[in-house]
């Protein structure tokens, strides 16, 4: 039985699509239900043996899923790792390699096919970030034919980036779950504020995870 499998994306690069998903994994193994936390390509990550691997998205993915951090976890993880905090395709560039997108659909196909319960699959960036020099993470989703949950700030201008994504996503007839609003630090508006604001046009249920704070229950009843 294939997984039930989510795509996390976000409006924006560094505005808790991590924080979220390491958050819904948790609530969802404190449910008891089998998850299992992927981030198939990430930039800006070091070497495993680096002190600073710890705060990477693989890292805080892997302690999300209580998983020990060694070479095979970080693999079957995020088989693609860039180590400049760029674009993935400008990362991959700088160490002259380059990825396929048919490589990572197929990769993301595999592992939906061998995982049992939900697949929950970490995008890079922000949904049309490149992914390679020719392909978005639009077009990844598009291809994985997964729903989606949007990860946005509560910065100011949030509101724009949030429904400028949901309108794409509608656009593209790709499903989208819900829209998480993580707190972003020093926001004028109350996070709170700003997602009934993005509820009002998204189309789709809004949360809210305030800074520090668990995965709403309801948010994990959904996926
Ligand atoms: N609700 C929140 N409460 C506390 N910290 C948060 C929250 N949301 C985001 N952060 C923190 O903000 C920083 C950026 O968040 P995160 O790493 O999840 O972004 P991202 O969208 O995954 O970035 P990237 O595009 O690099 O994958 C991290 O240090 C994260 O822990
Ligand atoms: C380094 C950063 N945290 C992400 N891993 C990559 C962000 C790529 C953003 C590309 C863009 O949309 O301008
Ligand atoms: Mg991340």
């Amino acid at each position: 039985m294939p997984a039930r499998a989510l795509f996390i994306a976000g409006a924006g690069t560094e505005i808790g699509k991590t924080y979220v998903t390491a958050a819904l994994t948790r609530r969802l193994r404190a449910q008891g239900r089998a998850v299992r936390t992927v981030k198939p390509l990430a930039s800006g990550v070091p070497s495993l043996g680096d002190p600073g691997f710890i705060e990477s998205d693989t890292a805080r993915l892997l302690d999300a899923q209580g998983i020990a951090l060694d070479a095979e976890a970080v693999e079957s993880c995020s088989p693609w790792r860039f180590s400049a905090p760029l674009s993935p395709d400008q990362a991959a560039v700088l160490e002259g390699r380059s990825l396929d997108l048919t490589d990572l659909v197929g990769w993301c196909r595999a592992e939906i096919a061998r995982t049992e319960g939900t697949l929950l699959i970490e995008g890079v960036g922000g949904l049309m970030s490149p992914v390679t020099a020719v392909a978005t993470g639009l077009d990844w989703l598009r291809a994985l034919g997964v729903p989606a949950l949007l990860v946005s700030g509560s910065y100011l201008g949030a509101i724009s980036h949030a429904l400028t994504a949901c309108e794409t996503l509608r656009l593209h007839d790709v499903p989208l779950r819900a829209v998480a609003v993580s707190e972003s630090p020093g926001a004028p508006a109350p996070a709170a504020t700003v997602a009934a604001a993005i509820a009002r046009h998204a189309g789709a249920p809004v949360f809210c995870l305030r800074r520090g704070e668990t995965c709403p229950e309801d948010l994990a009843g959904l996926i």
